[in-house]
This record gives C-alpha cells, sequence and structure tokens, in this order.
C-alpha cells in the first residue's frame, strides 16, 4: 500500500544517494568539490567522466571506503559506511578482488559465508570439492547464472581471464541481493556480446528487484543504457538528468556530443568569469 502525506500526493521515496556540500581531499588535492546530487531507486545511474575525474573516489565514497569526506552524504536513509548498510550494497572495485588460488565457486562460497553466516548448514551438498551448504548453493548458482559462468564454476579463479575474473567479483556483488549496487567500469575488457548481456542482466536487476545501481564508465556509449546520469569533470558534477535530456537540451545527437558541448560551455562560463574579475 502506498503512503501518502496530509495533501493527499504519494510521498517521494527516498533517494538511494543524497550528497549535498560532498567535498573529498586525497594527499594535498580536492578530488570532489561540493558535490549537491541524489540517486533515485530502482533506477540505473551512469557516472561518467574522463579518467582521473573523481568516479571512484565518489563510488568509495558512496560504500564508506574513502577517507576525508566532508558535507552530507545519505546512503539508503543512513550516514556513508554506517555498519548496517554493509549487507545492503554490493561493490565491484575495478580491481577484480578474487582469490586466484580457488575455484569460483570456493571464491563465491567464501564470500557467501562472511555475508550471511547464519545461512542454515542443512542438506550439505558435496559436488566440486568441499561441501556447501544447500542454501548457498543454490544462491550460487542463482548469481553463476546471472553473470555467465555456470561452465566455470569448477576452475581457478587465477585461470580465468581478466573478462571472466571481473564477472566473478560482479558475482561475489550479486550475492544476497543487495539494495544497490555500485559497480566501478564493470564492462571493461569484456567483448560486445558480453557487454550486452550485462547490460540487460543489469536492466533486470533494476526492474524485477527494485534495485539501485550505480555504474561507471568512460564509454560514452554505455550512457545511453542508463535511466539516469551524472557527468563530471574534474571532481565537479557537469550534468545531472537523463541521456535524453541531456541531448535535447544540447542538441546533440548523441550523449558524447552532449558532454563535450557541456564541457565547452562550462570553459566558456570560466573564461567569461575571469575576465570580469
Ligand atoms: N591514493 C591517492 N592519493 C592521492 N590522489 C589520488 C589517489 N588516488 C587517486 N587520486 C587522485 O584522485 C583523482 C580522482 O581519481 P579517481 O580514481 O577517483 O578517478 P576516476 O575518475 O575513477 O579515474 P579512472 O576512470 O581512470 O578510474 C585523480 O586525479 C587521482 O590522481
Amino acid at each position: 500500500m502506498m503512503n501518502y502525506s496530509e495533501g493527499g500526493t504519494a510521498d517521494p521515496p527516498a533517494p538511494a544517494v543524497r550528497a549535498e556540500g560532498l567535498t573529498v581531499t586525497r594527499g594535498p588535492r580536492t578530488v570532489l568539490r561540493g558535490l549537491d546530487f541524489t540517486v533515485p531507486r530502482g533506477q540505473i545511474t551512469g557516472l561518467l567522466g574522463p579518467s582521473g575525474c573523481g568516479k571512484s573516489t565518489l563510488m568509495r565514497s558512496i560504500v564508506g571506503t574513502q577517507a576525508k569526506v566532508t558535507g552530507t552524504l545519505e546512503v539508503l536513509g543512513s550516514p556513508a559506511g554506517h555498519p548496517t548498510l554493509r549487507t545492503r550494497i554490493g561493490y565491484v572495485t575495478q580491481a577484480p578482488s578474487v582469490y586466484d588460488d580457488l575455484t569460483v565457486r570456493q571464491n563465491l562460497d567464501y564470500f557467501a559465508a562472511i555475508l550471511a553466516p547464519g545461512l542454515p548448514h542443512a542438506r550439505m551438498g558435496s559436488r566440486g570439492g568441499a561441501p556447501i551448504a544447500s542454501d548457498r548453493r543454490h544462491e550460487i548458482d542463482r548469481v553463476l547464472t546471472d553473470v555467465d559462468l555456470t561452465s566455470h564454476a569448477d576452475a581457478l579463479a587465477g585461470n580465468l581471464s581478466g573478462g571472466q575474473r571481473n564477472r566473478v567479483s560482479l558475482a561475489v556483488a550479486l550475492l544476497g541481493t543487495p539494495e544497490l549496487l555500485v559497480l566501478d567500469e564493470p564492462t571493461v575488457g569484456l567483448d560486445p556480446v558480453l557487454r550486452r548481456d550485462l547490460w540487460t542482466l543489469f536492466h533486470s536487476i533494476a526492474a524485477d528487484r527494485g534495485a539501485t545501481l550505480l555504474i561507471s564508465s568512460h564509454v560514452m556509449d554505455e550512457a545511453e543504457r542508463c535511466h539516469r546520469l551524472l557527468l563530471m569533470r574534474e571532481g565537479e558534477i557537469l550534468a545531472d538528468d537523463t541521456p535524453e535530456a541531456l541531448r535535447t537540451r544540447t542538441g546533440s545527437e548523441t550523449v558524447e556530443a552532449a558532454f563535450l558541448h557541456l564541457v565547452d560551455e562550462a570553459a566558456t562560463a570560466a573564461r567569461e568569469k575571469e575576465t570580469t574579475r
């Protein structure tokens, strides 16, 4: 049932992420400069911008692993980094975090045991090495199917290709059906077919499970696949809108052209500000 305010209109759901004046310093540099934005729930928000603009730093701040964060940063209604958020967020870093000397299934079982140590250990299975609790096995089978690695379940992670290792990391993040998935360049190094399949998976995660996805990329054609975009440049947010609205607003045919238009616009505005000083 929906909640209604006194005025009779539906309360908009609280955003998955809300930032106000978010500033991050790394060493002597201010890497994020007073960002204000929200990430709506149940949608795919793309975080796009050139290398070094601060995408990973912003993602690390959201998942609570970044030091020297000031301003307001709320994630799923709690301050970023709050312990209760740990099991509600799935995070995939750029470098796949998997154990090379374990098989894909053993990696997943290890992370599943950490995520949900209370899962029942009744009815043990024994295929593929050490016994695995049946509920965990079911969960692991599900995420293996999601990332199309079922046929490699018993391969050592160290023997996989870079793209396959990335998908093991993604499978780890999908364990436990998190409400918010933060994926740092998840499609780097993947062939076009796999990239397409992963984007189909991302859309079904948002549509079927109501999860929120924040996905970084510096490949502009992936922007077209997102519901919303945060375009970043040099630690600032250049635009926060839908791909269509960005194209329309800038009179551009592609998001890439819209991005370049906004960069030029920002540079012109900065020059004018400088000359009127
Ligand atoms: N450990 C660090 N110490 C100091 N500065 C850092 C550190 N890591 C990153 N930076 C700086 O912070 C800025 C933002 O880096 P970040 O990794 O967030 O960018 P990015 O947009 O994710 O880049 P890429 O697309 O190449 O991954 C960069 O200018 C980088 O030089």
